[in-house]
């Protein structure tokens, strides 16, 4: 049985009695324990995707199935979110964000332990009372991060998470959702701008094009991917011919 697959995915938006197709029958297959990065053009149909999979909105026609099953609204894919901007509540303490989803009745000694181990997986012991305000943008999205992981999802879908940062914390998050990728065993899908970042963390590169899939490239390369080997050059430009950006 398959793990995840987006079975003919389409999908329209009519804008201003316009009807745009965001995406147009797109399959694929993702398994468990892969990397998935997804790099396009700009309404390529990358978010829409992404929101597909997280049942935020449903499918004009085909479906998203997990272990089989039809996901939906009621029964979404068990999957943790992050988004370019954390995205926290300014009021709550690092901590506290990672438990936002949890009711207080279920705020137990267990769930608060398991929190605080979810800070240090995500590199931010010691701040664990610190408010969104007192955080770096790095370190907000590590939060995010956190509550995207506590709940321990099979899936963890990234729309663009590291597009706001600088390009040292750039460089520095993505080791991290290296590591975290190699430590949690879990699938993440992740959306990004930057070709480079897609190949240095996806197992697999997919390319949107028009709202259809363009090229799916898997990536066989160990971690670290240094950027200047011919290997890696020649995936960057296989996936900018894919993209409409050969010379
Ligand atoms: N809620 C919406 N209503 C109407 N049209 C939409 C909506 N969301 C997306 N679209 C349209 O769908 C197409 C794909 O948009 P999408 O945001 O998925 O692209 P993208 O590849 O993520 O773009 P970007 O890289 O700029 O974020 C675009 O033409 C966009 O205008």
């Amino acid at each position: 049985m398959s793990f995840l697959s987006v079975e003919n995915v389409s999908k329209c938006y009519s804008i201003e009695g316009r009807r745009v197709e965001a995406l147009r029958e797109v399959s694929l297959e993702i398994g468990e324990n892969e990397f998935v990065t997804v790099v396009g053009r700009s309404g390529s149909g990358k978010t829409t995707l992404l929101r597909i999979l997280a049942s935020l909105e449903p499918p004009t026609a085909g479906s998203v199935k997990f272990m089989g099953r039809s996901c939906s609204q009621e029964e979404p894919l068990p999957a943790g979110m992050v988004f370019q901007e954390a995205r926290l509540m300014p009021w709550l303490s690092a901590l506290d964000n990672i438990l936002f989803a949890y009711p207080p009745r279920e705020r137990n000694e267990g769930l608060r332990e398991r929190a605080l181990k979810m800070i240090e997986t995500v590199g931010l012991k010691g701040y664990e009372r610190a408010l969104p305000a007192q955080l770096s943008g790095g370190m907000a999205q590590r939060v995010a991060l956190g509550r995207a992981l506590v709940k321990n999802p099979p899936v963890i879908l990234l729309d663009e998470p590291l597009g706001a940062l600088d390009y040292f914390t750039r460089r520095t998050m993505q080791r991290e959702l290296i590591r975290l990728y190699l430590e949690e065993k879990k699938s993440f899908i992740m959306v990004t701008h930057d070709v480079g970042e897609a190949l240095r963390l996806g197992t697999r590169v997919i390319v949107l094009g028009e709202g259809r899939v363009a090229r799916e490239l898997p990536v066989d390369l160990q971690y670290p991917r240094p950027r200047s080997t011919p290997a890696f050059q020649g995936l960057i430009d296989e996936v900018l011919g894919a993209i409409g950006d050969g010379e």
